[in-house]
């Protein structure tokens, strides 16, 4: 292919990927040009640059957008036409540096929305072979004996990891192959984090990281046989591999295994000959918390790599120095570091100037894909861009357009595209010839129109200034928001310990005072129970009373009734042998108080008889009885009644 002269530090390519089957061709919202004009297409031819529309949904009242490119790959352009158009062979050539020499180094990335062809583009399909894989086998065809093997390859290693500053490993293709297929033996799922100085045999397999069937036959096609190119002769060569995603602002060695320590992500290694980054956008800006914070990321990282692109177009057209902004985010670092030719050594400022890369973008898009995305990316990745802005006619214009022209005036052409004249709604419809001075205030309308329209552009340019400046507040924004919730999550984690160690101590608190509480408790209920097994004690005392009590009041009553039944008993006796009873001494005879039975009967007669002489004493003086004789003999007849019943009771 023919190499263009160019004074971009990248050239940005446009690769469109084919619409899945039936999908409908209604919703396409990207067309590529078509030169108009023969001299359009020449222009074309000499140039190369393609420009494509950007055509919004209808529903929405959305600009135009027109983008260029160094070249556009319609859909069914295949691999081979990006390798040869996209001018990947000369880079090849640059890296070799056939004529000796620290050669060129080149770079090819990939940019595009989610699903538009990346992987595609680079790594290939099962069937179909990548730019990488179509690039390395150029390479290694071309370097063929000049390749470093066998010793020499080991000291190289060595030589080159001393120079590497990143962590990683470096091994041989066939160690690595056999460390990733996992049919090694002793091989692990996982490897350490290799440390910085430690010393590793690159002869020697590394440690596994997934166990992957060793693929039997990878694709042939497309086919760069034919390629052959030649290589320093005098020069050995070393082809250093690595893989980087670009995520989130942080680059991640995609060939190593993954570590924890989560510095060692940030670790950037230099590849040698090719780098290869794939950035995307979020799939939805629209989603909430992590996702939006990393979309915030993703398009901060957008705006960096638009500013560099602008910045060096205008590096190449004008004489001011302008100094690239890379170095404001990992992404444009990455891209753009390489870019500048600088000494090789500073210790030898005068030593030979290391050639500028020569870098190639390819931008992926779908046709059929979300518009907001596609407009971004090609937005910040384009060449150059042109916006068109709908305009819905207006009356004061339409009423112009409708004017008669002014005799001996060229027409404007805003009354030529509308030649038909202007009839009001209610006009009589017949068409009047406006006066001179009538003229004159409408030419002055028009100018005012014409003027009032340039500013309009001007506050549109400036709308979208001031739009984008409002993206990359919004941007640092969502940066400083993803700094808040990890400092919101560190203060929580904080919070969270110093929580639980104030737990644990109220916690021991609380059971101390409590096991004194039972403590007490348990006194209290001890106390409690002596009282009352000393309280039942007196009780029994009690009660041993209460029952001698009872027996001398059964007893007691028991005489009464005695008493009663003698009373009786004396009562139905002659009055002449009647002795008043000795007052209550019936009851004091045995020794215990209580009579017994014989000694009762003894005693009642020993008082019957008292009761009798005492009787007759008392009534010889006065011969009067204080009882009535009647009264007594009416009582004898039932006098042994009673006495019966008496001794029953005995
Ligand atoms: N030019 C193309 N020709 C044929 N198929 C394509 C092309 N571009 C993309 N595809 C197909 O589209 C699908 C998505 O492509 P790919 O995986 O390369 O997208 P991506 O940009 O890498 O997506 P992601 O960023 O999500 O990884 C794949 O099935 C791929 O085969």
């Amino acid at each position: 292919m023919e190499s263009r002269t160019s004074h971009n530090l990248f050239e940005v390519y446009l690769r469109l990927r084919p619409s899945p089957p039936g999908a409908p061709a209604s919703e396409r919202i990207l067309t590529v040009e078509a030169p108009e004009t023969k001299e359009e297409e020449v222009q074309r031819e000499a140039t190369g640059v393609t420009h494509i529309t950007l055509n919004p949904p209808t529903d929405r009242r959305r600009a135009i957008e027109k983008f260029a490119f160094t070249r556009v790959f319609e859909p069914d352009a295949g691999q081979l036409d990006v390798f040869h158009s996209a001018g990947v062979v000369p880079m090849v050539e640059g890296v070799l540096a056939r004529d000796g020499g620290d050669g060129t180094d080149a770079m090819i990335a990939t940019l595009g929305v989610t699903g538009s062809g990346k992987t595609h583009t680079m790594l290939g399909s099962k069937t179909q072979r990548g730019l990488t894989q179509l690039t390395l086998d150029v390479l290694f065809r071309s370097i063929g004996l000049n390749m470093l093997e066998g010793l020499h390859l080991a000291s190289a290693a060595d030589s080159l990891q001393a120079s590497d500053p990143s962590e990683a490993t470096l091994m041989t293709a066939s160690n690595f192959i056999d460390a990733v297929c996992g049919d090694v033996p002793g091989s692990r799922s996982r490897a350490a984090t290799p440390m910085i100085g430690e010393s590793h045999n690159p002869l020697s397999p590394g440690p596994a990281r997934r166990n992957i069937q060793r693929p039997s036959a990878l694709p042939q096609t497309p086919d760069v046989s034919n390629i052959d190119m030649c290589c320093d002769a005098s020069a050995e060569y070393a082809v250093v591999v690595s893989m980087y995603e670009v995520h989130n602002d942080r680059i991640y060695d995609l060939l190593s295994p993954p570590s924890r320590n989560a510095s060692s992500k940030d670790i950037r290694r230099r590849p040698l000959l090719f780098k290869s980054t794939e950035i995307e956008r979020a799939r939805d800006a629209k989603t909430a918390g992590a996702t939006l914070v990393e979309a915030g990321k993703i398009n901060e990282s957008l705006m960096y790599l638009g500013q560099c692109l602008q910045t060096q177009s205008e590096v190449g057209t004008s004489s001011k120095p302008n100094i690239v902004p890379y170095r404001q985010c990992k992404l444009t670092e990455l891209l753009f570091s390489n870019s500048f030719p600088s000494s090789s050594s500073s210790s030898q400022p005068q030593g030979p100037r290391r050639n500028p890369q020569r870098g190639v973008m390819i931008v992926t898009a779908d046709p059929l894909g979300d518009f907001n995305a596609t407009s971004q990316i090609l937005r910040y990745s384009a060449l150059a861009r042109e916006v068109t802005v709908p305009r819905i006619p207006s009356i004061t214009a339409t009423i112009l357009a409708n004017a008669p022209p002014m005799a001996g005036r060229p027409p404007s052409p805003v009354q030529t595209h509308h030649p038909r004249p202007f009839m009001p709604p209610g006009s009589s419809g017949s068409y009047r010839v406006a006066s001179s001075d009538e003229r004159a205030t409408m030419e002055l309308a028009a100018l005012e129109i014409a003027r009032l329209s340039d500013d309009i552009d001007h506050l549109r340019e400036e709308v979208d200034a001031q739009t984008e400046a409002r993206m990359t507040a919004e941007a640092h924004l969502m940066s400083m928001e993803d700094r808040m919730l990890d400092l919101e999550a560190s203060i929580r984690d904080d919070c969270a310990t110093e929580f639980e160690e104030r737990l644990a101590i109220e916690l021991a608190r609380f059971k101390s005072s409590l096991l004194l509480e039972q403590e007490r408790n348990d006194e209290h209920w001890d106390r409690k129970v002596d009282v009352l097994e000393r309280g039942l004690g007196t009780d029994e005392a009690d009660d041993k009373e209460n029952v001698l009590v009872e027996s001398l009041e059964e007893e007691l009553e028991r005489l009464r009734r005695e008493n009663v039944i003698l009373k009786r008993e004396l009562a139905n006796r002659s009055p002449s042998k009647r002795r008043p009873l000795e007052e209550r001494g019936d009851c004091a005879s045995s020794p215990q108080g209580l009579p017994t039975k014989g000694e009762g009967v003894a005693q009642l007669g020993r008082k019957m008889e008292k009761m009798h002489l005492s009787n007759s004493n008392s009534r010889a003086p006065g011969g009067a009885s204080s009882g009535s004789p009647k009264k007594l003999r009416r009582l004898g007849n039932r006098k042994w009644e009673h006495e019966e019943d008496a001794d029953l009771e005995y």
